[in-house]
């Protein structure tokens, strides 16, 4: 579960007259996530969704990630929309760490991913992407080509008791990345970590979008590629171009990829693949048995990755 900061109900009481939302009636902390402290708040003027910001999130990065949220959600994207207290502040400071209310969004992230759900999504990230267009800040991707090397150094020595060999073969797929990670690409607002348990459904349609806390500027197409990687592969392994095809097609309705674009998929799906890789291998070793959140499995990705590694043309991901 993730709930990492516990919060006393004196401290809630005082965090919440801040702010124009009534008392609390209930505030239970949230399971799922494994990032921030996340606990859903019942108060006199509806629910909200109060985050506590954990280990990974830099403070100075929060006022770029409530005022993306704003943005967004001012140009009719359903994302959360961040709660304002009495002095106009979003972002304060609660149980010692930085925390923020946003709006509580209705609906269901995809527990068993189908192609109707990757059509709903493409056409989402490609509204986010134009939506994101006007928003005058800008944060560097703190997980992008240039911290996946640091990041591997971090946790090499731990690979290969992982899986034999996967220090060499992620030295040798950095290795490849680093020598032709495309270059003059459009980029723009991109989420970063857009897979299915940040979208949310409502009868079948998109209902939310959430979890902006890795959002940056960044390649527009490395959106798309966190995507395929983080929807269209089965549960055993397999990659599903039908469900590629259809995020894809839906994507490509509100903003046509261009040429270079669609030719850069492969070694944008590669570094995605091996983002997340990374992410979860340094995490894998680095959590004490018995801590209260599990780990995510970094074996996953090492399949994704050896996938893309072998792809020679971007029509594999259904494009024509
Ligand atoms: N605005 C919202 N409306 C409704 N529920 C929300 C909202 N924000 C978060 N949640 C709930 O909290 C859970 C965790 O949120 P979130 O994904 O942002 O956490 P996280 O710790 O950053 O997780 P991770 O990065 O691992 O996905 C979501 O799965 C959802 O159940
Ligand atoms: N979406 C990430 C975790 C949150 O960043 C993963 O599945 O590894």
């Amino acid at each position: 579960m993730a709930v990492y900061t516990e919060i006393s109900d004196e401290d809630l009481d005082a965090f919440l007259e801040q702010y124009p939302v009534g008392r609390a009636l209930s505030c239970k902390g949230i399971a799922e996530g494994v990032e921030n402290s996340n606990y859903l708040v019942q108060t006199e003027t509806g629910p909200l969704i109060l985050t506590l910001y954990e280990k990974r999130v830099n403070p100075d990065d929060l006022p770029f990630f409530l005022g993306l949220m704003e943005h967004l959600a001012d140009r009719g994207l359903p994302c959360p929309l961040p709660v304002h207290g009495h002095d106009g502040r979003a972002l304060r400071t609660l149980a010692g760490r930085p925390a923020a209310m946003v709006s509580f969004l209705a609906g269901m992230w995809p527990r068993r991913v189908t192609p109707h759900h990757c059509d709903r999504l493409g056409g989402a990230l490609a509204r986010l992407h134009h939506a994101g267009g006007g928003f005058a800040m800008r944060r560097r991707n703190a997980l992008g080509l240039e911290d996946w090397r640091p990041l591997f150094d971090r946790c090499a020595g731990h690979a290969d008791g992982v899986h034999p060999g996967l220090r060499a073969e992620l030295d040798t797929a950095l290795m490849d990345l680093e020598a032709c990670w495309p270059a003059g690409l459009p980029e723009g607002v991109i989420h970063a970590d857009l897979f299915p348990d940040n979208v949310f459904f409502l009868r079948n349609e998109i209902s939310g979008l959430i979890d902006f806390y890795f959002a940056c500027t960044d390649v527009l197409a490395y959106d798309i590629a966190v995507c395929l990687n983080a929807w269209c592969f089965e549960g055993r392994g397999e990659f599903n171009v039908t469900k590629a095809r259809r995020l894809l097609a839906a994507y490509q309705a509100e903003r046509p990829l261009s040429d270079a674009e669609m030719a850069a998929l492969p070694p944008l799906a590669q570094g995605a693949a091996l983002r997340f890789l990374l992410t979860r291998l340094y995490d894998w070793v680095n959590t004490p048995d018995g801590a209260l959140v599990r780990p995510k499995d970094p074996m996953e990705y090492l399949h994704k990755l050896r996938f893309h590694r072998g792809v020679k043309d971007p029509g594999a991901y259904g494009l024509a």
